[in-house]
């Protein structure tokens, strides 16, 4: 596809004006306005528009607004869009090329992506559940010490993401009590996308060859290592490992690790589970820790949410079981609602293989030819905050989601996991994550705004990503009295 600002507009196809050289991201470049924001003024600027075009620093994107153009993309015509934009040269990275996401559909990705799903799902999840459920209970714990307690959202619930991640690879780091143990201090080297990690994308996207050339790879040294020694550790020794009071073969859900080779064999080649690992920590660690951080910044400033929440959590004694945390309807609801209001992947995309049309369905749309590899943005946080689909949007309400009115949401509207063929892999996974960890907070804890917080929040404009300005505080008020 041409790179360049007149690629729209020699289409003949509707188009957001872009700003010099950097098109529409300008304004967070800039640090002007937070990415999803920018995202969101784009999405309504034609309103009556199904699809425009739109661009990327000079890099042509058509957005997909309408919800049921969106099914035929990533369902009903799923062979013209078989894949996400982001493709790694399994030549140039090795590693990077068997992450899901970026692998090319084909007989590879589809069994690697069945064998994931199958460790992540069923009895497997049943496992992880129990491995959950402990650091929750670590988490609860470290704060059950004492009274009252301020806590900042952005740490713990990245403490947490990071040690139910870490409980999978056999590996127990409780980081509230150990906050520099090697895990979270891999995590969070690897999940960060600082300067030299910002060029290294950029030299890969801009010659994938040279990169190979001079053995640049995206995954360094550091977390290879890292990731390599735990391996071995996992599969060599029967005993503990140095921070893990149980069997690690008891934890080690190495069935998330395997990975199909050229030949049709199951294999997990150490390479194998190191990206395995990149995987978990890309997808699990940043999306879990921002829906927590929201869920629990939106069930601290909304009282009447918590009040019932608590009642209905209440209503399961003692110990929780995978199918009791299943039945509480308003758990549900609640988490559905932070995933609308707060979708922690604001976008995702496809890319066509080859040329297709949009036909028209309004009077003043005409045949649309579009060419092999173009680029269809999925808007996934603009729709979730469209009043035509969700009135009044900044509003909590996890009524949105009850029996009666869920009925009513416009199919193709909600989709925080996506859509059709290349959906989320690991939706159960980190449903389940989210519900057990508010589940053992709020059965000990209320959570109370902070003096030293706003009460609304501001997204940061220096990150591509949902996440707010700055630090959020809230308190965590001991229960001990009610229970
Ligand atoms: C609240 C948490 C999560 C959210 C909101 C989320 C959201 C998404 C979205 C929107 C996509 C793109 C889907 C599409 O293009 O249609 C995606 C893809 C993916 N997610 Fe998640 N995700 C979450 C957690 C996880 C977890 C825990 C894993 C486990 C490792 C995971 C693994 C993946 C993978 C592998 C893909 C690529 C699938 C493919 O291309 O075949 N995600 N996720």
């Amino acid at each position: 596809m041409r790179r360049s600002h007149k690629y729209w507009k020699n289409k003949k196809v509707l188009y957001v004006r872009p700003w010099p050289f950097f098109g529409f991201v300008a304004p967070t470049l800039v640090r002007y306005r937070a990415y999803p924001w920018v995202l969101q003024n784009v999405y309504n600027v034609f309103p009556e528009q199904r699809y425009f075009g739109l661009y990327q620093f000079v890099t042509p994107y058509l957005m997909i607004k309408n919800p049921d153009l969106i099914a035929t993309i990533a369902i009903n015509d799923v062979e013209t869009f078989p894949c996400h934009r982001t493709k790694i040269d399994p030549e140039s990275d090795p590693i990077y090329a068997k992450l899901l996401f970026s692998m090319k559909a084909g007989e590879q990705w589809k069994e690697s992506r069945e064998i994931l799903k199958l460790a992540l799902s069923g009895n497997k999840l049943k496992n992880s559940f129990r491995l959950m459920q402990e650091c929750s209970k670590d988490f609860v714990n470290y704060f059950s010490k004492e009274g009252t307690v301020e806590v900042e959202l952005k740490d713990v619930s990245a403490k947490f993401a990071n040690d139910v991640i870490a409980a999978v690879f056999g590996y127990k780091c409780n980081s509230l009590e150990n906050p520099s143990n090697d895990f979270y201090l891999t995590t969070k080297y690897v999940t960060e996308f600082h300067f030299l990690r910002a060029i290294k994308f950029f030299l890969y996207k801009l010659s994938p060859r040279m990169m190979k050339f001079f053995k640049f790879s995206l995954v360094d040294n550091r977390t290879r290592l890292f990731f390599h020694r735990l391996i071995q550790k996992n599969r060599l020794s029967q005993n503990s490992l140095n921070f893990s009071k149980r069997p690690c073969s008891e934890n080690f859900n190495e069935d998330c690790f395997l990975v199909k080779n050229n030949n049709g064999k199951l294999e997990n080649s150490d390479d194998d589970i190191l990206a395995q690992a990149i995987q978990f920590l890309f997808f699990d660690f940043k999306t879990i820790s921002t829906v927590l951080l929201f869920a629990m910044y939106e069930i601290s400033q909304n009282i009447k949410v918590q009040e019932k929440l608590i009642c209905e959590i209440d209503k399961v004694r003692k110990e929780v079981s995978y199918e009791s945390l299943a039945g509480i309807e308003y758990l549900d609801m609640v988490v559905a609602e932070t995933l609308r209001k707060w979708p922690p992947t604001i976008t995702t995309d496809r890319k066509s293989e080859k040329p297709f049309t949009i036909e028209p369905t309004k009077p003043w749309e005409e045949t649309q030819k579009f060419d092999a590899e173009t680029l269809c943005l999925i808007p996934i946080f603009a729709l979730h905050r469209d009043p035509k689909y969700f009135p009044n949007p900044d509003v909590f309400d996890p009524e949105r989601f009850n029996a009666q009115n869920k009925k009513h949401i416009k199919p193709f509207t909600y989709i925080p996991f996506g859509v059709g063929a290349r959906n989320c892999v690991g939706s159960e996974f980190a449903l389940i994550q989210i519900k057990i960890f508010l589940f053992n907070l709020l059965s000990r804890f209320r959570l109370v705004k902070s003096d030293k917080s706003k009460d609304v929040i501001t997204l940061s404009k220096t990150v591509f990503r949902l996440v707010p300005e700055g630090r959020v505080w809230i308190k965590f008020e001991p229960r001990r009295n009610e229970v």
